[in-house]
């Protein structure tokens, strides 16, 4: 069995690619796509030439108190290993609803120490809306033996840290539910409301639906953010109700340069103890 260890550094892909630069590399060997749609029939419908089928809820825990947790790392080994993925390996990750499910299956490659990876910007969208060729037949991966830690702890956020870190200046959260949930007017957990000083920003608001859910314009979200106190120089920690729609917020906080750290309980947890301070 190999040993864990991070992934080598050079990536010859950008965090977030484009559907054309993506295009032009599709026959490097190194390459691994991975369409982790919302919907299953979306990769039998079409999918990016060569791209690997995996279904998002082998990203969570699934048992236990708090399910959307992190799977185990043995489980993460054999996860990975029947995905192919080895040290070298570039993943370039996309989905079918604008980032949510490629996004955390980014946001488990970082906890574990592996960083070649990127995003294809808006998915399967921007591929057709790209007019790109599309496959139908699906591919079968290559197994590797790939032995799964967890590298980069930091790239994940717990309930007890964010409790302590509430009254920091320089720690902020980014609730990136609807407005609704943030509210507490709606969800279906035993508490409703909101982190103490948390900001809302609905993770549908940071995609640009004129432009196939492309992430929006960097300097607009630089700005709105900012107008909400979030800032590069500050720690943040983001959640969702499962952090699904908080991986991708993780994802786009990253590629503006802030400090993101994911929330993995989410309201999933937070929403659901009886030793968590709510505001409404
Ligand atoms: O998207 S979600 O994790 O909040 S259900």
């Amino acid at each position: 069995m190999s040993t864990a260890s991070h992934s080598s550094e050079t990536n010859f892909l950008p965090l977030i690619v484009e559907p054309e630069q993506l295009q032009e590399h599709l026959d490097d060997p190194q390459l691994l796509i991975i369409d982790v749609p919302a919907n299953g029939d979306s990769y039998r419908q079409g999918h990016v030439p060569g791209a690997i089928y995996l279904d998002f809820r082998y990203l969570m825990r699934g048992e236990g108190p708090v399910p959307n947790d992190v799977p185990t790392v043995e489980f993460l080994s054999r996860l990975f290993s029947a995905l192919g993925l080895t040290r070298d390996t570039h993943i370039v990750a996309y989905d079918d609803e604008g980032g949510g499910w490629a996004a955390r299956l980014l946001w488990t490659l970082e906890l574990i120490g592996h960083t070649r990876y990127s995003y294809l910007n808006g998915g399967i969208h921007a591929w057709r809306d790209a007019g790109l060729e599309e496959s139908s037949e699906a591919v079968a991966p290559t197994p590797s033996d790939y032995h799964a830690e967890i590298l980069n702890p930091q790239v994940l956020i717990t309930c007890d840290e964010i409790k302590q870190k509430l009254d920091d200046k320089q720690f902020a959260v980014w609730d990136a539910r609807s407005k609704g949930e943030f509210d507490g007017e709606r969800g279906n957990n035993k508490h409703l409301g909101h982190i103490p000083g948390a900001v809302n920003m609905d993770w549908l608001d940071v995609m640009d639906r004129h432009r196939a859910l492309r992430i929006r314009d960097y300097a607009e979200l630089v700005t709105e953010l900012g107008a909400l106190g979030l800032t590069p120089e500050m720690e943040i920690a983001t959640h969702c109700q499962s952090h699904h729609r908080s991986s991708f917020t993780w994802l786009v906080g990253k590629a503006l340069g802030f400090n993101m750290r994911g929330y993995a309980g989410s309201w999933g947890e937070w929403g659901n103890r009886d030793d968590t301070p709510i505001e409404k």
